[in-house]
């Protein structure tokens, strides 16, 4: 069997370039551009690109970034009071602080305080309760992104066994939740579970989000299946996925490779959110289908 390889940096760039012309609509609709608020605090330097990234693909879609680094020592009061600012800021549709946060900063205390209507990361309770209960909010980015390649890859995902790797609050869980959405039936499977090979040898759909890497064997994969691999895995090999991709490869009917699967994708939704946060604040209708 050749699996399909899935381009998600193509599929990323296609999605970008339709975000853009909405948000060129939008402008010349209301005389401003959507504006995307990200935050760093430290100098990680995975994190450091990342929000460069999303610097650069905010300017390339016609819309506002508001970068704010702050110091490694920057104080939970003070990272509080500028997500307040950013709240209040009719300029800014989206805040998004940067994850992880260093240790001294409670990450639930940051993301509860971001008003739910800007929180394009989809992070949020608020939001998380929208999308487990079927109401318009915010998904998180990264699992927006893999439903995106399942669908384009599968059409109709109803009745498929998916199988999500990882229970992650802006991975594993909301993914389980958008695949349950299309009415998939779905297993978690995490660190506790005993026999993941069994669980995956089930599935029509994987997606790995585990954060070990080259943790799913090429064997334990139905011949046919669709592997989505979010995995982003610094080892001596370089980056590396959850999935033993060289073993995967021949089982599958499509999976994603690391890099240039799923993390594309992040970033496009990123601008995707922002462009329907801004649409949504002021009234403006836009093309959902078009943002798919
Ligand atoms: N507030 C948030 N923090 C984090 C998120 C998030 O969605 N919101 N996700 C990740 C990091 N992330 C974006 O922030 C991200 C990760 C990976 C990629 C990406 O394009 N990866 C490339 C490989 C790049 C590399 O060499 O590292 C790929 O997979 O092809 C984009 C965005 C955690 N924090
Ligand atoms: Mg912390």
């Amino acid at each position: 069997m050749t699996a399909d390889i899935i381009d998600g940096k193509a599929f990323a760039l296609g999605l970008r370039e339709r975000v853009g012309k909405q948000a060129a609509a939008f402008t010349a609709r209301t005389g401003r551009q959507p504006g995307l608020a990200v935050v760093l605090v430290g100098d990680d330097p995975a994190s450091s690109v990342y929000v460069r990234s999303k610097g650069k693909a905010t300017a390339a879609a016609g819309m506002q970034g508001f970068e704010h680094r702050l110091p490694a020592a920057t104080s939970q009061a003070d990272l509080i009071a500028l997500v307040d600012t950013l709240n209040a800021d009719p300029a800014v549709d989206g805040i998004l602080v940067q994850l992880p946060l260093p240790g001294h900063i409670d990450e639930r205390a940051i993301i509860t305080r971001i008003d739910p209507d800007k929180d394009v990361d989809g992070f949020h309770p608020v939001n998380a309760g929208r999308l487990a209960t079927g109401l318009d909010g915010f998904v998180p980015c990264t699992p927006l992104g893999c439903l995106m390649l399942l669908r384009h890859q599968l059409g109709d995902l109803s009745g498929k066994e998916a199988v999500v790797v990882g229970r992650s609050n802006i991975v594993g869980k909301p993914m389980a939740a958008l695949l349950v959405k299309e009415s998939c039936t779905v297993t978690v499977a995490h660190s506790r579970t005993h026999d993941l090979a069994g669980v995956i040898h089930r599935a029509d759909i994987v997606v790995a989000a585990v954060g070990v890497p080259r943790l799913v064997k090429g064997e334990w994969i139905k011949p046919g299946a669709v592997v989505i691999d979010v995995g982003i895995n610094r080892t001596e090999d370089g980056l590396v996925g959850d999935v033993d991709f060289d073993g995967a490869v021949s089982h599958t009917a499509a999976i994603t490779p690391v890099p240039g699967g799923v993390g594309p994708m992040t970033i496009a939704c990123l601008m995707r959110n922002t462009l329907v946060s801004a649409c949504r604040r002021e009234g403006v209708a836009y093309d959902a289908n078009a943002l798919g």
